[in-house]
């Protein structure tokens, strides 16, 4: 059985809250076929245990035999699939587009690629922003060198200037060193401020560099940027990958397209004997990309020499090396999709 066919299969069971298709409302993801073993995850959220035990029945009919992974994220009963009219979108006319970098997982270089794809798309000509919307660990500030905090002038926020590209980080809304507990629509609130009351001036793109993750922040935060487009980031790991999938997932439900999942942390090549070294597996986004119909951007490698230009706050882009031409690939392929719309 293929993961199409295994898709297929899981998807004539419905979901109990939803009324919909369980892959339609993202009740069932992450469906997955490895070394033979057919596997998916089942979000129990906000199902009565009467429910979970028919749907995992009648799943269980649909694939036997496959290994299924539960959590219960899903709060409520899942709506229906949000037509892009349904929500407000953030209202930015200077802006030619907007890319939402996301990650289902923490930790997989989402932060380091935005970074680096903004300074890739100044170099190649553009206006770009990049706008750090990641509550749990803001860090572009760190990425791209700047100090002090974005100035308000005349009541408008001005965002900060650094390697060709304008930035504002939701870091300059907290206190340095202070923890602030965001909720979803508080989160969404802030990010609606900084991309609306900035003085963003004209871009061409602003890249958001969102939270980790597909929950309630996250979809809040998706709902607000209807307009935008959604890159994914992945380790090539089986466990990020089946997160990415959430993220596909995630903003299928608000309408946004993906514009494709760039693999980072991809082969470690080693500086000293140059032997390749697959730390965290390889091929395995574009495997899901190919699997889920959605565009492979291509694999940035892992490297010293880019764990050590993001923490100099220099985008390894500004320089030479493996990961700079990976991510510089990644940054055309951008730009050719825009220009293909
Ligand atoms: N390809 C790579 N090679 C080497 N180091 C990398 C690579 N990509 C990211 N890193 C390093 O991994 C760490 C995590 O990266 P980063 O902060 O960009 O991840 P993230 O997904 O944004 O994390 P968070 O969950 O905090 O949002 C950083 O120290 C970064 O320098």
């Amino acid at each position: 059985m293929t993961e199409t066919e295994l898709r297929a299969a899981l998807s004539k069971v419905r979901d109990p809250a939803a009324g919909a298709d369980v892959i339609a409302s993202g009740r069932v993801s992450g469906v997955m076929i490895r070394g033979g073993q057919a596997g998916y995850v089942l979000d129990t959220g906000g199902l009565s245990q009467g429910d979970v035990a028919a749907l995992k029945s009648a799943l269980d009919q649909a694939a036997p035999g496959a290994r299924v992974i539960t959590t219960s994220e899903m709060k409520a009963a899942p709506k229906k699939a949000a037509a892009p009219h349904d929500v407000p979108a953030a209202k930015l006319e200077n802006v030619g587009r907007i890319i939402a970098v996301a990650s289902g997982k923490g930790g997989v270089g989402k932060s380091t690629i935005s970074a680096n794809l903004a300074v890739a798309l100044a170099q190649a000509g553009e206006r770009v922003g990049l706008l750090d919307a990641d509550i749990y660990g803001p860090s572009v500030p760190m990425l791209l060198g700047l100090e002090g905090r974005a100035e308000g002038v005349q009541g408008r926020i001005q965002p900060m200037h650094a390697h060709g590209i304008k930035a504002l980080s939701i870091a300059a809304l907290t206190k340095p060193g202070q923890a602030v507990i965001w909720r979803g629509p508080m989160a969404a609130a802030a990010m609606i401020q900084m991309l609306t009351d900035a003085d963003w001036g004209e871009l061409d793109t602003l890249i958001i560099d969102m939270p980790p993750g597909t929950g309630d922040i996250q979809l809040s935060l998706a709902q607000k940027i209807a307009g935008a487009e959604a890159v994914i980031v992945s380790t090539p790991q089986d466990l990020a990958l089946i997160d990415a999938e959430k993220a596909i997932a995630m903003f299928g439900k608000v309408g946004i397209p993906v514009l494709g999942i760039v693999e980072n942390m991809s082969t470690f090549v080693c500086p000293a004997c140059g032997a390749a070294t697959d730390i965290f597996g390889h091929g395995g986004a574009e495997e899901t990309s190919k699997a889920r119909g959605v565009p492979f951007l291509g694999a940035v490698p892992l490297t010293m020499a880019l764990r050590k230009s993001a923490d100099a706050g220099l985008p390894a882009v500004l320089g030479d090396g493996e990961a700079a031409d990976a991510l510089r690939q990644v940054a055309g392929r951008l730009l050719m999709k825009q220009e293909t719309r």
